[in-house]
């Protein structure tokens, strides 16, 4: 479980988080929405302990979230993360010696999936092939948390649905909670359970996707849609 309590973040006298208050339930896997600049980032990293709120607290199971990341969290960001230097069994290598939760049998069979060649270096690899690298990384720890920052970006629109297939069974629904970023809504919608939408640093919507499915027949964008629509009649 994962609990924000009236969260503010400002840089500056902007605020990019505005009192935003959230319980991420314990095994549900959640997509944050929104559009450019509404704290999406912000609010993983605040999660993933990486920046601090100017107000409010962060609580990642138990604990309070701290300035190094929470052991039991597996963090794919959306800058960073791989060494230019490394080949790719490198970079696995370089995981299982830093976490105690890597499993080299998930990574191997992920290195399959995302058809990496363990040899390449992290340089020469494309956007692509590093954003497949980087879920490599992620997936193949065994986390109560999984927090994934724009998963899919460089990911060309034919590959984008296998990754997504992929994420489905390589994520442990029930047991993991995963929080994922991202402005490709239509394809991560089979992934999630519940869809929040974030809005110049606020919570402007929470939905359950398959409720809004089933009861209204509506999909996350359709939902997306006539909410906003609704409210701007008002
Ligand atoms: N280090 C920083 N210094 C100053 N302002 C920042 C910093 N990080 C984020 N911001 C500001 O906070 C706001 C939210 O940024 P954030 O990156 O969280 O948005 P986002 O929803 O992830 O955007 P995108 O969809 O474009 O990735 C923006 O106005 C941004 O300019």
């Amino acid at each position: 479980m994962i609990e924000l309590t009236h969260i503010t973040k400002e840089y500056g006298k902007r605020k990019s988080l505005n009192d935003v208050t959230f319980t991420f339930e314990k095994g549900k896997v959640y997509g944050i929405l929104g559009p450019n600049g509404s704290g999406k980032s912000t609010i993983m990293k605040m999660m993933a302990g990486l920046v601090y709120p100017s107000k409010g607290i962060v609580k990642v199971g138990e604990k309070k979230a701290d300035r190094k990341i929470a052991s039991n969290l597996a963090f794919l960001a959306s800058e960073g993360m791989l060494y230019p230097s490394f080949k790719i069994d490198q970079m696995i290598d370089f995981f299982h010696s830093q976490y105690s939760d890597f499993s080299m049998e998930k990574a191997e069979e992920l290195l399959v999936f995302m058809e990496l060649d363990r040899h390449q270096k992290v340089s020469q690899l494309s956007k692509g092939q590093q954003g497949r690298l980087k879920l490599l990384l992620v997936l193949s720890r065994q986390t109560d948390v999984l927090l994934l920052d724009e998963p899919f970006m460089g990911l060309d629109p034919m590959v984008r649905d296998t990754i997504v297939k992929g994420l489905v069974s390589f994520i442990d629904y029930g047991k993991q909670t995963v929080i994922i970023t991202t402005h490709e809504i239509t394809e991560i919608e089979p992934v999630l359970e519940e869809a929040i939408v974030l809005e110049k640093g606020q919570i402007r919507a929470h939905c359950n996707v398959e409720e809004i499915r089933e009861e209204q027949g509506l999909s996350i964008l359709e939902w997306l849609k006539s909410t906003f629509k609704q409210e701007d009649v008002s």
